[in-house]
């Protein structure tokens, strides 16, 4: 894993996109997000014991696997979304970026490969793309039904009840 400032430079969103100024850890669990390397299910499955996680699904997102279609797909997970619950991400091969916003509403760039996983909470404006190698397998875990709902950002997402608890604990508590 690897976090980083994103560039905001035009190109296609698969490329790296490396501000060359990075994010420590410090930060990204300042934004809720927590990050493992887990060689091993065993503690994969630990976790999602600990956390009531019930259900998981396991997802492919390459061009051999998904046909014609695999162009709508990281254009539709490239939009800036949340979703209403956490949700954990394993990386079982290949890798690929989440984007996620920062406190000033820029974007920091996640770069996940094989093993890594990643726990994102439930509120946090996020994207998702494949990197140049256009092969991303991961598992996702949720902690109640295995279904992917994003809201993308407008959509009333603003006083979205999940939100605003997010924002709010991000911040401190104090809400913005
Ligand atoms: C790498 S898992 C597929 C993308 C996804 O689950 C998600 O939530 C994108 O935002
Ligand atoms: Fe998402």
């Amino acid at each position: 894993m690897k976090a980083y400032w994103f560039d905001n430079l035009p190109g296609d969103q698969r490329e790296p996109h490396d501000s060359g100024r990075e994010v420590s850890p410090e930060y990204l669990s300042k934004l809720g997000i927590l990050h493992y390397n887990y060689p091993s299910l065993d503690s994969v499955n630990a976790l999602a014991t600990s956390r009531s996680y019930k259900n998981r699904d396991e997802i492919t997102i390459s061009p051999t696997a998904l046909g014609a279609v695999y162009d709508d797909k990281i254009k539709a997970f490239f939009a800036e979304h949340l979703h209403e619950d956490e949700e954990i991400r394993y990386i079982l091969d290949g890798g690929g970026y989440f984007d996620v916003r920062g406190q000033d509403d820029d974007w920091v760039r996640i770069k996940l490969e094989k093993h890594d996983l990643m726990i994102m909470p439930a509120g946090i404006y996020h994207r998702f793309t494949t990197d140049t190698q256009n092969y991303t397998k991961a598992m996702r875990l949720f902690q109640d039904e295995p279904k992917w709902t994003p809201l993308n950002r407008g959509e009333g997402t603003e006083g979205n009840q999940y939100r605003v608890a997010y924002v709010k604990q991000r911040d401190g508590g104090v809400a913005a």
